[in-house]
């Protein structure tokens, strides 16, 4: 089965005391209506920090400020294997536009389970409700 590597962003109010992130619902394809972390696939001889900064000005129009790996989730889709590196980060500069996402909702670590996140997702969201306050 191929891989496809892809990194994604955990966009915190803050990157010491996260009390809040962002979730993006996808717009189009095959996993319309289901919410993400805003992100990509990396392009040929780029890092993965480089990746994810370049995805959020193309999604989001902001820069960010690029904090700790919180995983890597290795799942298994019915045609691919998916290898996704999750930062967290911070919006540095700018004001989030969005470029491709349907929605975007800000969740609490209460309402973290209020959107259906992509069954990739499930397996970060616990380690993402351990660090938020
Ligand atoms: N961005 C993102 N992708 C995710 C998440 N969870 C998950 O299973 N995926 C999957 C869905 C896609 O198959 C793949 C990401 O590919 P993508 O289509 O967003 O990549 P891209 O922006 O480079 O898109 P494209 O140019 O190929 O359309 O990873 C997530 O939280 N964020």
């Amino acid at each position: 089965m191929k891989t496809i590597r892809v990194v994604a962003a955990v966009i915190a109010d803050d990157l010491d005391h996260p009390t809040k992130i962002l979730a993006t619902e996808r717009g189009y394809g095959e996993f319309k209506g289901q919410w993400e972390f805003p992100g990509g696939k990396i392009e040929k001889g780029e890092t993965p920090e480089e990746a994810i900064r370049r995805e959020i000005r193309e999604e989001l129009e902001v820069e960010i400020e690029v904090g700790p790996l919180l995983g890597t989730i290795e799942y298994d889709y019915p045609n691919f294997h998916l290898s996704m590196d999750t930062f967290l980060a911070k919006v540095r500069e700018g004001t989030i536009v969005l470029k491709e996402a349907e929605a975007a909702k800000w969740l609490t670590k209460s309402s973290l389970d209020t959107v259906g996140w992509l069954p990739a997702d499930q397996t970060i969201i616990k380690k993402i409700h351990e660090i938020m306050e």
